[in-house]
Formats: C-alpha cells, structure tokens, sequence
C-alpha cells in the first residue's frame, strides 16, 4: 500500500486504566471507520506517565490470562482492518520496542523525572514490515538522536513512528523541531503521537500529534486537547522528494 490514510489518536488518559482501553478502543474504531489504514496512539496510553503508575499498570505482554491493553490491540486491528502500530491487520504483534534512550530530567525549578528509577532501557532498534510499508519505531525521547532515524532511513524505512508525551519545558521548542529534522533529515514521513494535555496532573504533557512529510513539512497536526489527526500519506512523494 503505497497511498494510505493515517489516523493519530492524541487521547485524554485519565488514573482509570479500564476506562482508558475501552476509551482508546473507541477512537481506534473511528480512525478506521474512518477510512484510516494505519492507527498511532501516544506512549504510555492505559495509564497516567508518573514514576509511582509506571509499574503498577504495566502489563507482562507474553502472558497467557490475556493482559487487557495488548488483547484490545489485537482484537481491533483485523476487526477493523486496520494496523495499530504495531499490531498487523491479523491481530499479530507485528514488533515490540523498547524505549532507547531514557528520558532523565533535572531542571531545577522546572522538572525533574527520571524514566531510569522504574523502566530499562532496551538495546536494539525496531523496524518492522506491514501492510502500510516498512515502519521506524522510536518512543519519545529517541526523537531526539539522529542517528537512530538515519539507521532507519539506511534499512528502508518509509515512516518513522514516535509515540512520545513531551512537556510544557521541552515541548514548545523541540517537538516540532525534532520531528521536522529527522524527516527531512532522512527524506521520510514521521508520525508523532502524544496523549492530550491535562493541566491536573503532575507531568504535563504538550500535545500537538503531528505528521510531517519528506521535505519537513507539516502535513497535519492539532493543538493540545483531546482530537484524532487525520491525514494521508503518499509514499511516492519519497521518491520525488530524493
Ligand atoms: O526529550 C524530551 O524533551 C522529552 C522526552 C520525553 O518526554 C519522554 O521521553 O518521555
């Protein structure tokens, strides 16, 4: 499929993990009635992104009692026919990333977090064949280093996807930025999806899910609340654009 529609689901999350599934599932269910052929949602969407959520909402994917996030993804994608990046339109995990590089913080004053006290890093870069082309995977802060969008871009990579949750002290100047960079960096669509912005909470997220093109330019994208980006994306603009 060289022609397809993409959908970014920038979804409200909420401490209530068996409201934020179903709640996820809806919009998924959209985005493909929609006419979307390939669906992203933002990191870290059944649960609130703080260090004390972190471990007690995770799930053990490989479990057989069917953990609930992953069976949602793997019951929507063939119902609807479509990929949630990255479960295929069989319903099959298609690959599993595991976040590179950590976001570590310490602005005093400002924000401080430190992704490395409950997660480990992983070690490899995730690359994965589907129905809508060969896919980057890159979560948030990954963003941030180019050399891992350019290893992409070396294996063929049409689109690199970054579920990412910047904030309010990096968001503003960076998040744009990186995205456009990396894009036009390796001459490829980058995907972006964050959760949507909820001032109660202790880490504020900036929003603003975007698709950028393969001259860096800003294909769609939306504000901070709550909203699904509906784009297309044309893999032959690569070509011409190289
Ligand atoms: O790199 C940044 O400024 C933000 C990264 C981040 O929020 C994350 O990796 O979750």
């Amino acid at each position: 499929m060289s022609k397809f529609n993409i959908a970014l689901c920038q979804l409200s999350i909420t401490s209530d993990k068996e409201r934020n599934i179903p709640h996820a599932r809806e919009a998924i269910e959209h985005a493909a009635q929609n006419g979307s052929k390939l669906v992203v949602l933002p990191e870290i969407w059944n649960c609130p992104y703080s260090d004390e959520s972190l471990s007690k909402y995770a799930e053990e994917i490989e479990s057989e009692d069917g953990p609930p996030s992953f069976s949602m993804l793997s019951e929507v994608a063939p119902a609807q026919g479509c990929v949630c990046c990255v479960f295929g339109m069989d319903g099959k995990l298609k690959a599993k990333h595991r976040k590179l590089h950590l976001f570590d913080v310490d602005i005093p004053g400002d924000i401080t977090f430190k992704e490395s006290d409950t997660l480990t890093a992983g070690d490899e870069a995730t690359i994965v064949d589907t129905d809508v082309g060969r896919i980057g995977i890159g979560i948030c802060h990954n963003i941030r280093f180019p050399e891992l969008a350019m290893l992409y871009a070396a294996r063929g990579a049409h689109l690199l996807c970054y579920p990412g949750a910047f904030n309010m002290s990096t968001g503003q100047l960076l998040w744009e930025l990186m995205q456009r960079a990396r894009a036009v960096d390796n001459q490829l669509f980058v995907a972006t999806c964050s959760p949507a912005r909820d001032t109660n909470v202790s880490y504020i997220t900036w929003g603003h899910s975007t698709l950028v093109g393969p001259f860096g330019e800003i294909i769609a994208s939306t504000g901070h609340e709550e909203a699904t980006v509906f784009a297309e994306i044309d893999y032959s603009l690569i070509q011409f654009r190289r």
